[in-house]
């Protein structure tokens, strides 16, 4: 945006706002709230702020479940709003970017426009802007260019929705933007018509998800229409009370009913609503949504056609949003964490998916699990049956990678398997194909796997003959895909085909239960050697406090070397490489471990806490047992000569040989 264009905008904001007229435009009155309510000033235009990615985790996990509803229908309202050039941002109540999705080709210029995750647009940070005041107004509003109060903003073009939560409050705003537009506003008419319509579906998702266990009461004008999403909806239980309405339903019901007598809708019976009464209410829900029309009249607003969907939690029946079912049981991805609870939330959403035709994409760095976590959800799933078949895209070479996944006809290649050979993702028919580093695979096999994925059909090389196939894919990546889609090395609509839900591994180092994994690996470790694993609270210490780059390969690299010099399977500090044996008094420092799971049972109670000094326990066992050897180390679970080294580091000396 140029400078004149700029300073022009600056003139026309102060001489609107220092005038004394009383402002009916929602715009101008906005302008002015910035300038007397947040002492903002339209002569120093501010970049965008982007909050850091532990804060803005703290915004998103207050949301988890609505982000998780809201991102389907995002990702359907981009795929409508892509090729016209506009992004999507979804905000919490507070303005602060909690989803985005745009393309990652701008993303630097997306990034200084604040059109990115993490971006704050409350009004009294951004200025003017479609959410600031939408959250402002609680009204739908398009903020088109030079209507932005903050001059740095006016390329912009920016629609938004509010969004209500099921009870009615405010959750947060849907907003489509656009870096460049025409210059007349009217041509965003369309795009804000979208953006309440996505909205509207968003709300309407989350009120079913909410209510999943209440039937729910769809009305609508239009017969068809209440087949597709009705247009009021009641949540009400099995007394016929109404425990929730959508916002159609309250901007429409709201004071109606019997004499007036519905002032509140949630608590009021079926009965003040509708003539027919509540009995019809539940022969309507006998009967099934069928093609038979049902109807009902509202004692204010006449005949809505009707349908009743069941519980669905108890009926297991359509309709179902991505999370909104009982969790399954599954040890396999219960084992994968304790209580963390960046993994806690993980294991919930896997558990969610795990028989869903829904590909996954894991993200994560190298050595989180990525693998333990496919398989997981392999081993929990009614596929589990089937074969598990893992490909390290970055692993086979690329002359090889085409044929070892498609595999090949026979008589394909002179030589060789003359016999064709079934490539990796048909043995993975019916059961889980594991991509890991998916975004190491060569452009043209991506064209080719997002058609296996689309036509679920498969031919192998120099076959003609297509074989159709039912493929579940994990897909994982280390690597930032959305860079790679930017630099044009990985195809977007693979993406998109991929990420039916995405997942991600929290490095070992964010990690609140890394007691518990040491205790784990330690134990599968020791079992490998045939042993039994034990580990000295410094040795503990030090583990527990450890950056861990490697993540959980490393630590197990760790545990198992550790294990292999250790006596008897009883891990000492000595027994850890040299990187992790920093100076005790550094360890001692470290934070107490949660858990000091593997220490010897039996003297575990009687184990100084850890900031005690380990020396002045050792010194105290040996007084008590009058200096003999035998009965500490019996005491301390240890063997004789560690009681001695223990002292000689100590420098703990018997009296008389001093
Ligand atoms: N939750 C876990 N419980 C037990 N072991 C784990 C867990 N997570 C990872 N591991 C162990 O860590 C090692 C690395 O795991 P995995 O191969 O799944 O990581 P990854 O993220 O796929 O790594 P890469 O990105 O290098 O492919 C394996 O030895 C695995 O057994």
């Amino acid at each position: 945006m140029h400078q004149i264009d700029q300073r022009a905008h600056i003139e026309r904001v102060l001489s609107s706002t220092r005038s004394d007229a009383v402002h009916t435009d929602r715009i101008q009155q906005s302008w002015r709230r910035c300038i007397e309510d947040y002492d903002l000033d339209p002569t120093r235009p501010t970049p965008a702020h982007i909050l850091e990615a532990g804060r803005l985790r703290e915004h998103r996990d207050q949301i988890e479940d609505f982000l998780q509803v809201a991102r389907t229908g995002m990702e359907q309202l981009y795929k409508r709003v892509c090729d016209l050039g506009y992004v999507l941002l979804l905000t919490d109540a507070r303005g602060i970017t909690v989803d985005f999705i745009g393309n990652d080709r701008w993303q630097g210029e997306l990034r200084r426009s604040g059109l990115y995750l993490g971006a704050d647009w409350s009004e009294a940070r951004a200025g003017t802007c479609a959410v600031g005041t939408c959250i402002a107004d609680r009204t739908a509003m398009t903020c088109h260019q030079t209507d932005h109060f903050d001059a740095s903003h006016i390329g912009l073009t920016c629609n938004s929705a509010p969004l209500l939560d099921p009870t009615g409050d405010f959750l947060g705003v849907l907003d489509v933007s656009a870096l460049t537009s025409p210059s007349p506003k009217e041509s965003q008419h369309l795009a804000l018509q979208l953006t309440m319509m996505y909205a509207k579906m968003i709300e309407d998702a989350n009120f079913m998800h909410f209510f999943r266990e209440a039937s729910v009461l769809r009305l609508g004008a239009a017969w068809p229409m209440v087949d597709l999403s009705g247009e009021l909806m009641l949540a009400f239980d099995a007394d016929g009370v109404v425990v929730g309405a959508n916002s159609g339903a309250r901007r429409m019901l709201n004071g109606g009913g019997e004499s007036g007598l519905v002032t509140e809708l949630v608590g009021s019976s079926l009965d003040m609503i509708f003539r027919e009464g509540a009995a019809e209410v539940w022969r309507i829900a006998r009967a099934g949504v069928s093609n038979q029309r049902s109807a009902l009249t509202t004692y204010q607003h006449g005949v809505f056609y009707a349908d009743v969907i069941a519980p669905r939690a108890l009926s297991g029946s359509r309709l179902a949003t991505r999370d909104a079912e009982p969790e399954v049981s599954a040890p396999a991805l219960d084992r994968l964490a304790g209580d963390d609870p960046q993994m806690q939330r993980l294991i919930r959403q896997a558990k969610r998916l795990v028989n869903k035709s829904v590909d996954i994409l894991l993200h994560g760095e190298t050595g989180t699990g990525k693998e333990v976590v496919a398989k997981a959800l392999h081993e929990s799933s009614e596929r589990r049956d089937k074969a598990f078949v893992a490909i390290n895209c970055a692993a086979i070479p690329e002359s090889l990678i085409e044929s070892e996944l498609f595999g090949y006809a026979p008589g394909a290649f002179t030589g060789g398997r003359s016999k064709g050979m079934r490539g990796l993702i048909a043995q993975a028919d019916g059961g889980t194909l594991f991509l890991d580093e998916i975004g190491d695979m060569p452009p043209h096999l991506q064209t080719r796997l997002l058609r296996v994925l689309a036509e679920k059909e498969i031919t192998p090389l120099g076959g003609d003959k297509p074989q159709s196939i039912r493929l579940t894919v994990v897909a994982a990546s280390h690597r930032d895909l959305r860079k790679l889609i930017a630099e044009g090395l990985f195809r977007e609509d693979l993406y998109y085909r991929l990420c039916g839900a995405i997942l991600y591994l929290p490095p070992l180092r964010e990690r609140q239960d890394i007691a518990y994994l040491i205790d784990r690996l330690a134990a599968e470790e020791a079992v490998e050697m045939g042993d039994s694993a034990s580990i000295e609270a410094p040795a503990l210490a030090a583990l527990c406090s450890h950056d861990w780059p490697g993540n959980v390969r490393q630590l197990r690299n760790v545990l198992r070397f550790a294990l292999a010099v250790s006596d008897g399977g009883n891990i000492h500090l000595d027994d850890l490489p040299g990187e992790l044996m920093r100076p005790l008094t550094d360890v001692r420092e470290a934070p107490l471990p949660t858990r000091v799971a593997t220490l010897t049972e039996t003297h575990e109670a009687e184990r100084p806490r850890w900031r005690d000094q380990e020396g002045q326990w050792l010194l105290e066992s040996l007084q008590r047992h009058k200096w003999c050897i035998t009965a500490v180390a019996e005491e301390l679970g240890l063997c004789r000569a560690t009681v001695y080294r223990r002292m000689k580091r100590y420098g703990i000396v018997q009296p008389n040989l001093q």
